[in-house]
């Protein structure tokens, strides 16, 4: 512990300063377990402080029997997030001194669904919390598809507007295709147009914005230290907005990627060969300990309600990994709640700053 605090209080590169301050004394440990295959080396001090020996004056010899009972590194997105947010605010201070502009996210939300009334509430806490403006319209689930167009356009033309947002999903008789591609695309921070996936698919060309969800996985992994070049990464799931995109992210990152879907003959198989997975399918505990190679990566992007009447709300939140096998096995996992879902408001927050910055031409 001393050692720490040595390095805390000693100038630190650009690359530790945002790490986590418990992994500043060795930002390459999860590099280096990767590389080793290995559970547990690097993480002594959190393990003997985890399960402190029922002898407490004798020094603790590690045994084989506990490299077995050995627990992975939880990759705090909830602190990562904090961070973020904070660096955030600084720049969007620095902006709005400099030449008088504050980003401004505008979100539209249809129907009553309760989780998206949550997430809404959550992002504009979010944007409170960096000095982002928000615009927010609430409108009722019967409302037609025109209604919502002519919304987006209203927000596509106010220039103190410089991201908008569709919670999705939305109402089953609104066409979720024709109300994306109404967002100007210099203001959709989902990264959700097609013109915006279709260059983060090509190689030397750039989107205006990378979707949320698996920009914040992506950002984990980066300030946790895990290199991915050259890895084996499996996607688990292969949706627009999670996995399809994750995909993409992850080859320019130089990992070697496999997509693992409803229809995979041996989804296990091909999942227990990889470095690094991302799970993002929505199916509460579906990835065993079974499925995961020792010392791999895991980013568990599910948020799944399972039922819980221990629990206040009547549910809890699991991820799409059974935490309590993978733990045992993996290097570093990302829990839930904590996870990926605070990164995901982050990133929304990032890409409202970059869009504001790119249209002032600010940096
Ligand atoms: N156009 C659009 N963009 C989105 O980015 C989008 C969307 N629609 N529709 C719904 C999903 C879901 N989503 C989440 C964001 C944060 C948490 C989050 O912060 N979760 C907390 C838990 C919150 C709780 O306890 O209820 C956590 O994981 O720690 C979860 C989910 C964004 N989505």
């Amino acid at each position: 512990m001393a050692s720490m605090v040595a390095t805390d209080s000693s100038p630190s590169s650009a690359a530790a300063r945002l790490l986590p301050v418990r992994l500043r004394t060795d930002a390459f440990s999860l590099r280096r377990l990767l590389h080793m295959g290995s559970t547990y080396s690097t993480t002594f001090p959190r393990y003997f402080a985890l399960r402190p020996s029922p002898f407490p004056t004798s020094p603790v010899v590690p045994t084989a029997a506990m490299a077995t009972e050995a627990s992975a590194e939880v990759i705090d997105g909830k602190a990562v997030a904090k961070q973020i947010r904070d660096e955030i605010t600084d720049e969007v201070s620095r902006m709005k001194e400099a030449i008088g502009v504050i980003p401004g996210l505008a979100v539209i939300l249809v129907g009553d669904r309760k989780d998206s009334a949550t997430y809404v509430r959550n992002k504009k806490k979010a944007c409170e919390s960096v000095g982002i403006n928000s615009f927010e319209v609430h409108l009722p689930e019967d409302t037609t598809e025109q209604e919502v167009l002519t919304h987006i356009s209203v927000f596509n033309d106010n220039p103190s507007v410089h991201g908008i947002l569709v919670q999705l999903p939305l109402p089953s008789h609104m066409n979720e295709q024709n109300v994306l591609n109404a967002i100007k695309i210099e203001k959709d921070v989902d990264g959700f147009h097609p013109l915006n996936i279709g260059r983060l698919a090509m190689r030397g060309r750039e989107p205006l914005f990378v979707p949320c969800t698996p920009k914040g996985c992506i950002e984990l992994l980066h300030r946790y230290g895990v290199s991915l070049k050259g890895k084996r990464a499996v996607v688990i799931g292969r949706s627009n907005i999670v996995g399809m995109p994750a995909a993409l992210l992850l080859q320019r990152e130089d990992a070697t990627v496999s997509v693992v879907h409803s229809r995979t003959n041996n989804p296990e198989e091909i999942t227990r060969q990889a470095d690094l997975i991302i799970s993002a399918v929505g199916q509460p505990n579906m990835v065993r300990g079974s499925w995961i190679k020792p010392g791999a990566v895991i980013i568990d992007v599910g948020i799944n309600p399972v039922d819980d009447i221990n629990s206040p709300r009547g549910y809890r939140l699991v991820g799409d990994v059974c935490y309590e096998e993978a733990c045992k096995v993996a290097s570093a996992i990302t829990p839930v709640p904590g996870g990926v879902g605070p990164m995901t408001i982050a990133m929304l927050l990032q890409n409202t700053l970059i869009s504001a910055e790119r249209i002032y031409n600010f940096h």
